[in-house]
């Protein structure tokens, strides 16, 4: 954001949220307040997502305003006709609509309904579906002249007949670097895609509206995780300063704990382990390789910074030795790098709540 706490001319304001700079963010389906079998909720997703063409039309007006009624973040509708707008006007924060029926081969009810739901004063979110990329940007430029306020990319894919979705990250990116546009990107209901899109530059996601549960939470970690990791970040004031602390601490925390399960490891396999067997030259050097990383944090700062992580390590690890007795090979939780949600996330793997 700008000085002033204004979205730059990248960004785009759907409903309280900022697309495009900031944080990655993510859709997920439809609002559903209910909890799990287990009786967990999920933690909210950044925005949510309702399309009405697969409603019958005397239903979809209710649709949106159920929508409302649970939801009160920020709302994208997907409208299957101008008897729609209504109630996107009333309820949505921002509207869905195809490249294809707003560009130039669009026919003249589609184009007629994209210029209308321009005209709402709302930001338009523009699929890109089977369109070249010069289509696209054509399609958004011409929902900008019509009015829009503000014009976001959606990397939509193409479903094949066997049913298989095909999301171009390479164009999505070109796309965004052509465009000055933001753009999202829909994996279908893939979470385990969320991390691929964010290092792919995207500014976010939207998941199926039929994505299982906990689906749209495993992707926020991933986004989190890796978004820390590759989004280059400008925050104007403490608030947004310290969110994105709080990302940074969080890939911070996924790679501490793999590397102290992985520091238990050489535990177990050296000759002597834990703080008898500690190689302060092997320190040493990983300081220094660190420093190349962190020039301006450097050796100095980086030292003492190493010193506590790799004595927690050292901790943990003869706590799991004395807990599983002389050998220390069984049962030692450290064993599992790969057992945090954040590391799943960066894994790009699936989460499973059942
Ligand atoms: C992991 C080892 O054991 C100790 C812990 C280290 C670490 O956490 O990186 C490094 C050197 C040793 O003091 C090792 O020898 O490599």
């Amino acid at each position: 954001m700008s000085s002033t706490g204004q979205p730059g001319t990248r960004a785009v304001r759907i409903g309280s949220l900022i697309v495009g700079e900031g944080p990655a963010v993510v859709f997920a389906g439809r609002p559903s307040p209910a909890p799990q079998a287990d009786g967990r909720v999920d933690a909210p997703p950044d925005g949510c997502r309702v399309s009405l063409a697969r409603l019958r039309p005397e239903d979809r007006h209710d649709a949106v305003a159920a929508a409302r009624a649970v939801w009160d973040g920020p709302l994208l509708v997907e409208p299957g006709s101008a008897d729609d707008l209504p109630a996107v006007a009333a309820h949505a924060d921002g509207v869905i609509v195809s490249a294809g029926d707003a560009g130039d081969a669009g026919d003249a009810g589609d184009k007629a309904l994209v210029r209308t739901a321009a005209r709402l004063g709302l930001p338009l979110v523009v699929r890109r579906g089977p369109a070249s990329v010069d289509e696209w940007l054509a399609a958004a430029a011409a929902c900008l002249d019509a009015g829009a306020a503000g014009v976001v990319l959606c990397e939509d894919g193409v479903r094949a007949a066997d049913g298989h979705l095909s999301v171009d990250l390479g164009l999505a990116r070109a796309a965004r670097e052509r465009g000055g546009h933001p753009v999202l990107v829909s994996p279908g209901d893939d979470a385990g895609l969320a991390a691929a899109v964010v290092a792919a530059g995207a500014d976010g996601l939207w998941l199926d509206e039929d994505a299982p549960a906990g689906h749209a939470e495993a992707a926020r970690e991933a986004v989190v995780v890796v978004g820390a990791l590759v989004r280059e970040e400008r925050p104007a004031g403490i608030p947004a300063a310290r969110g994105a602390i709080d990302r940074a601490d969080a890939a911070l925390a996924v790679i501490l704990e793999r590397r102290a399960a992985l520091a238990g490891v050489v535990q177990r396999l050296k000759p002597v382990g834990g703080f008898a067997g500690r190689d302060l030259e092997r320190e040493r050097r990983i300081v220094a390789a660190m420093a190349r990383r962190a020039p301006r944090l450097g050796e100095a700062r980086l030292a003492p910074i190493m010193k506590a992580v790799i004595e927690s390590g050292l901790h943990l690890a003869e706590e799991a030795r004395s807990a599983s007795g002389e050998n220390g090979r069984e049962h030692s939780p450290e064993d599992r790098p790969a057992g945090t949600a954040g590391a799943q996330a960066l894994a790009g793997g699936r989460q499973d709540h059942d």
